[in-house]
């Protein structure tokens, strides 16, 4: 990676960040022995030689598996405190924070814990570590519309901590309009969309999730390269891709971080963002793709700029257009070393 880290300190918000894969190694095994949970790996090497990914379900195998050492309240605080505390020292401002409840309800831990558990760390995240914050409830899309349903439903006594929803984990076979109901519901409930689409699903997934589930931002979106009409129209409407390079090499989305399309996004006029997914897993926080992008892709000042003024235009703000306007001066403000 980066041999020196000069886009730590560039103001940025990360807006696609699971905080499930904030889980670093070591932070398993203080949970797993704290909570008495049995992981199947001696130590944190032997756990760290298993993030060899072929794609993205292999990768969702071992998330899921290690997400059992989270347990309690407290266990998503310390989680959610060590992914703020990291991102603070890589010159994230603001976080959008996606979850998987689904993932943890079906372990017996319910949707309270996990969400007033985050909450505990979040409520105090501006004081504690300078950074504003966003919780998103993902759906898991290879489970059913019905099990979406009962997990909107289940958050309803929470909502108040809850900005927004999204989809994730396996993508192909899992159209979105799948998901056409729970995301009416939502809106209706006035949260924020947004869905995973065209990482390994094809473009139209990512045109089905605009029209059929309403979504104002696309994670990834990787593959609207393959489609030029949806490229265009995706620049006219000024849809958000979040972006995460680093996932994409570790997921063999891209051959290589030379091959991402970013910089050729870029130039037909996408509002990209760059963000980092699961970064314990891939190999790096918001600030270490930042600077992965500006080392391998060669982008430019006025590039990197874009993507960390980007990042607040199109984070979910509105409740608070002083705080993005502070951001975005701070943006336009920052001295490249
Ligand atoms: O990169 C991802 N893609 C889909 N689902 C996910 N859940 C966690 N990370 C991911
Ligand atoms: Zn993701």
């Amino acid at each position: 990676m980066s041999p020196y880290h000069a886009l730590m300190p560039l103001p940025k918000a990360e807006l696609h960040l699971h905080i499930e894969g904030t889980l670093e190694p070591e932070l398993a095994f203080e949970l797993a022995a704290r909570n008495g949970v049995a992981l199947r790996y001696p130590d944190t090497e032997a756990l760290r030689q298993a993030y060899r990914f072929a794609d993205l379900q292999s990768f969702l195998n071992l998330y899921y598996e290690l997400m059992a050492v989270l347990r309690t309240e407290r266990d998503f605080e310390d989680l959610a405190n060590a992914y703020l505390a990291r991102a603070a020292a890589q010159g994230v401002r603001h976080a959008e924070i996606f979850f998987d409840p689904q993932a943890h309800i079906a372990r017996g831990v319910s949707m309270g814990t996990v969400v007033e558990g985050l909450w505990r760390a979040l409520e105090k995240s501006r004081q504690n570590h300078g950074v504003s914050t966003r919780l998103i409830l993902c759906f898991l899309r290879d489970e059913s519309a019905d099990s979406a349903l009962t997990t909107l439903e289940a958050a309803r006594p929470h909502l108040d901590r809850i900005t927004g929803i999204g989809l994730d984990s396996a993508e192909a076979g899992h159209p979105p309009a799948k998901f056409r109901e729970v995301y009416r519901a939502a809106a209706d409930l006035g949260l924020h969309r947004v869905a995973h689409a065209g990482e390994e699903g094809p473009p139209a997934y990512i045109t089905e999730a605009l029209d059929v589930l309403g979504v104002e931002r696309i994670d990834h979106g990787l593959r609207c390269a393959e489609d030029p009409a949806l490229v265009e129209r995706l620049v006219r409407d000024r849809v958000p891709l979040t972006l995460c390079p680093l996932s994409n090499v570790r997921l063999r989305a891209v051959d290589s971080l030379a091959d991402h399309p970013l910089p050729a996004l870029l130039d037909a006029g996408l509002m990209c963002t760059v963000n980092s997914d699961d970064p314990a897993y891939f190999g790096g926080y918001a600030g270490d793709n930042f600077d992965a992008v500006r080392d391998t892709l060669g982008l430019g000042e006025d590039r990197l700029r874009e993507l960390a003024r980007n990042s607040f235009l199109a984070s979910f703000l509105e409740d608070d257009e002083e705080l993005r306007a502070a951001y975005l001066a701070e943006v336009e403000a920052y001295v490249f070393p």
